[in-house]
């Protein structure tokens, strides 16, 4: 793979976009790729899980969707888009850690499969990118609908076996309390189940990079995503970018 120094690639535009079910390495491998890139990370799922806790938090009836639809357009979401800092906020209200919880991991598929909801979010998510210049955007729904256009495009997965063990390790290294095996299989395979409802990520679109992780490491699965956004963008890792 090429590299070029920072100067000569850090302020062209680019847009890649990375889709994939739960536990397949999104979040961490798109931070990763950001880095080496020179760009800038959204993390189109915490925009979802912060409508979740929004809605848990004003006591928002979650079976009334018009109701859950006008609490998505109402939330005021600051979200940090640099790789290296987690940050959302909520009305203010620090939400980074919140999102993350069992609540919410528990209740976002039903915010996320509300049409007006997703209308919005992709509106917000637009936005931002189109904001940003160098942008990595992940989720279910960005190489199909939020960014089709996206200079460079993948889908990333791997086994339901793996993404489970993936997720159950992230969990305990996060100190989480033991979560049985059924819990992680509903959290893995039940939320995708309903999250397919409303996006297609179990085949790439035409056009997108398949990268499967199942058999690759974390710095091969880097390597991987970052080989596919050169060759359809053209665009090398950024010499020297942050790891
Ligand atoms: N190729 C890989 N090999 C080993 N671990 C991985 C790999 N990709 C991701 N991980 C780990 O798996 C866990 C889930 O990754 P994450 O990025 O949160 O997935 P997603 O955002 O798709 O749910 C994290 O602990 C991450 O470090
Ligand atoms: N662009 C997106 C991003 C996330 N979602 C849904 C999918 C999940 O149920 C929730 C949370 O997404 P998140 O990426 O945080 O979930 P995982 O980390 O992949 O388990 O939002 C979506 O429907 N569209």
């Amino acid at each position: 793979m090429t590299e070029h120094t920072r100067d000569d690639v850090a302020t062209t535009p680019l847009v890649v976009a990375v889709d994939g079910p739960s536990g397949s390495g999104k979040s961490s491998v798109s931070k990763a790729v950001a880095r080496r890139l020179g760009a800038a990370y959204l993390d189109t799922g915490a925009m979802y899980r912060a409508v979740a806790w929004h809605c848990l938090n004003e006591g928002v009836d979650l079976a009334d969707a018009d109701a859950v639809a006008a609490a998505a357009v109402a939330m005021e979401l600051e979200q940090s888009t640099d790789p290296d800092v987690e940050a959302v906020r909520v009305g203010g209200t620090d939400v980074t850690e919140a999102i993350r919880g069992a609540e919410v991991t528990d209740t976002v598929s039903t915010v996320a499969v509300v049409i007006p909801v997703r209308e919005e979010l992709r509106r917000r998510q637009r936005e931002t990118i189109a904001a940003a210049g160098r942008m990595v955007a992940e989720g279910r729904d960005i190489t199909t609908v939020v960014a089709p256009d996206a200079h460079a495009r993948v889908l990333l997965t791997a086994s339901e076996a793996v993404r489970t063990a993936r997720r159950s390790g992230q969990l305990a290294a996060a100190g989480e309390p033991g979560v049985d095996a059924g819990t992680l299989h509903r959290q893995v395979a039940g939320r995708d189940a309903r999250d397919a409802t409303v996006s297609t990520f179990d085949r790439p679109a035409e056009g997108v990079a398949l990268v499967d992780s199942t058999e690759l490491d974390f710095e091969q699965t880097v390597a991987a995503v970052l080989a596919a956004v050169e060759d359809q963008a053209g665009t090398p890792a950024v010499k020297g970018g942050r790891r």
